[in-house]
């Protein structure tokens, strides 16, 4: 049996702008979805939302993730069973980090010799599938680890202060926000189109100020670009409630991650703060996971089991 597992992410900036083509600035987090695969009679998919066959309602991305597979490897039967640290829905790239786990278990198990730029190309295809459009971020992110510019492809150093994440536990599909924007942006382009490149220039801004390790600038800059995100519609009472809980206990910045709506905000600890900003997100009713970035992307777990 093979076990691989890729990291999820949380986005500094540009989530939603980037999907537009404009930067956005991503970093892949300790927090991993593990997929253990070995051949099997038939092919078999588990995880927390159930136990099916190739099923494009249930699993979507380990589907596709079989089906492109099929195209390189022989796979009559397999069976996939996925453990993860990551919420479901929730902003933190858990549809990418399935999809990359998905792809390289396979890799290896069929000794197909994909490179990491053909993991991320595979996964990204198979986001576009099922959100209807998507950027390559996430699943880069996923495949790659680190801290990524997106669409330049370009790592920037890791983040050296703590990481505190607020979930609403409000399931999200980022294929409907995604959506939603679009819609936006085609009724009022004139308005959608600008704040959509204002938010892609914070991301080409905070490049420089991420080699400085001037995270004061960089939290200013991502408390406007959650004020953006709201503008475009992917907020909601419950993240803007974390969003203020963090502010006002010592948080940098903190800011909406990933598509929004329901799902998970981020916040940059300042100096000894980190403690105070998960108290007052799970005071304020969420859930609070306090992580770090991590170099690490996709790898190899162990080779029997
Ligand atoms: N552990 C898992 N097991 C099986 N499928 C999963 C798992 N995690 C995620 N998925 C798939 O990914 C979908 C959620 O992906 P979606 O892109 O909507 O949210 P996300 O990736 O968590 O957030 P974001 O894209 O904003 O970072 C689930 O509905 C499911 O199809
Ligand atoms: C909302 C979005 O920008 C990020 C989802 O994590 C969608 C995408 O980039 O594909
Ligand atoms: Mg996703």
């Amino acid at each position: 049996m093979i076990t691989c597992s890729a990291p999820g992410k949380v986005y500094l900036f540009g989530e939603h702008a980037v999907v537009y083509g404009e930067s956005a600035i991503c970093c892949a987090v300790e927090l991993r979805t593990k997929v253990h695969v070995e051949k099997s009679e038939s092919i078999i998919i588990e995880s927390t939302l159930g136990t099916t066959g190739i099923d494009h309602e249930t699993h979507p991305y380990v589907s596709y993730a079989i089906e492109k597979m099929q195209q390189l490897a022989n796979i009559e039967g397999v069976r996939i069973r996925i453990e993860s640290e990551l919420p479901v829905g929730s902003g933190l790239g858990s549809s990418a980090a399935v999809t990359v786990a998905t792809i390289k278990a396979l890799d290896i198990l069929y000794e197909c010799g994909l490179s990491l730029e053909d993991i991320a190309g595979k996964a990204h295809e198979i986001e576009r599938m099922v959100q209807g459009n998507a950027s390559p971020t996430d699943t880069y992110v996923s495949t790659m680890g680190g801290v990524v510019m997106i669409p330049q492809r370009k790592k920037l150093p890791l983040i050296e202060c703590p990481i505190v994440i607020g979930n609403t536990n409000r399931f999200s599909s980022t294929k409907e926000l995604v959506g939603n924007v679009a819609k936006l942006r085609s009724e009022f382009p004139e308005i959608i189109e600008p704040i959509l490149s204002d938010i892609g220039q914070m991301s080409l801004l905070a490049e420089k100020l991420v080699h400085e390790n001037d995270y004061e600038t960089i939290g200013k800059l991502m408390n406007v670009n959650q004020g953006l995100l709201d503008a475009i519609g992917v907020g909601s009472a419950e993240l803007s409630t974390l969003v203020y809980a963090a502010r006002n206990n010592g948080a940098i910045s903190a800011k909406i991650t990933g598509a929004g709506g329901g799902g998970c905000m981020v916040a940059l600890a300042g100096k000894d703060s980190t403690s105070a900003i998960a108290n007052a997100i799970e005071d304020a009713g969420g859930e609070a996971i306090i992580t770090k970035n991590t170099e690490e992307g996709v790898r190899l777990e162990s080779l029997n089991g």
